[in-house]
Parts: C-alpha cells; sequence; structure tokens
C-alpha cells in the first residue's frame, strides 16, 4: 500500500456565525473576513504495475487545479453546495469533489497556518 498527497492551497473570504461567549469575536467572525487556507489531498493504493505509478501526479494537479477555481478568490459563503464555511465542511466538500475524479482520494485536511487550525476528514 502506498500514499501519494499534494498540496495545495487557495485564498478565501467568508463569514461564520460563532457562539464562544466574546461578543467581539463573535462580531468579528460575522464581519466578511479572509483566510489562506492550505489543504492536503491523499491517494492511497497499489502503484499500477506498467506505469509504476499510483496515479500520475499530472491528473492529481489537474483535479486540485479545477477544484480551485471553485474556492480560490471566493466568498466562501456563496460556494454551492458547501454550505457553512468551516474547515470541517471545506474537507468534506473538496473530499467529494476530488473523490470524483480520484477514486484512491482517502483522506483531505484543511488548515490555517498562521492560527495553527487543522481539520482532517477520512471517511
Ligand atoms: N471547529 C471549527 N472552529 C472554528 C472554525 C472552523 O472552521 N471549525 N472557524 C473559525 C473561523 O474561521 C474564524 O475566523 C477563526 O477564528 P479565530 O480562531 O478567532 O482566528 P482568526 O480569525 O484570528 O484566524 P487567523 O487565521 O489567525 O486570521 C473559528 N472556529
Ligand atoms: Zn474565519
Amino acid at each position: 500500500m502506498f500514499e501519494l498527497s499534494q498540496s495545495f492551497y487557495f485564498e478565501s473570504a467568508h463569514t461564520l456565525r460563532r457562539r464562544v461567549g466574546d461578543a467581539a469575536e463573535e462580531a468579528g467572525s460575522r464581519r466578511i473576513h479572509g483566510h489562506t487556507y492550505q489543504a492536503e489531498v491523499v491517494l492511497a493504493g497499489t502503484p499500477d504495475a506498467e506505469s509504476g505509478m499510483l496515479v500520475d501526479l499530472a491528473i492529481v494537479r489537474a483535479a486540485v487545479a479545477r477544484l480551485r477555481e471553485r474556492l480560490d478568490h471566493h466568498l466562501l459563503d456563496e460556494v454551492p453546495g458547501l454550505g457553512l464555511p468551516t474547515l470541517e465542511r471545506l474537507c468534506v466538500f473538496i473530499f467529494d469533489a476530488l473523490k470524483a475524479e480520484l477514486p484512491q482520494a482517502v483522506e483531505v485536511s484543511v488548515w490555517r497556518e498562521r492560527s495553527g487550525d487543522r481539520c482532517t476528514y477520512r471517511p
């Protein structure tokens, strides 16, 4: 069994309704603000005997490029099918989009480097 991964990033805006007991923080999250999101998709399986590859990374990068077009420089609140623009929902959205093109996808992580937050989805 091999694992192959591809990392990428996207810069997006969002708003979020939160209840954390801090009015200023809650108000700040409700305002439109932006994050640089880092993401990673992990593929798993056995390399093809002829090509020696699990999947050609050019195919992975092309699928990621199509996915990025739906998120990068978008207001996440308006992205069809995403729902609430949390790290958790982003993981599911990215996983479902990439899985449709890359059946070997097994895991997606999304994180924000500056804050140290990270979410991983492995259904
Ligand atoms: N379980 C989750 N909790 C939170 C999420 C989330 O997606 N899943 N998201 C947020 C917000 O996006 C929020 O904007 C982050 O807020 P905060 O932690 O206060 O950090 P900053 O806005 O300062 O983030 P920077 O990346 O440092 O700009 C909160 N909780
Ligand atoms: Zn935010």
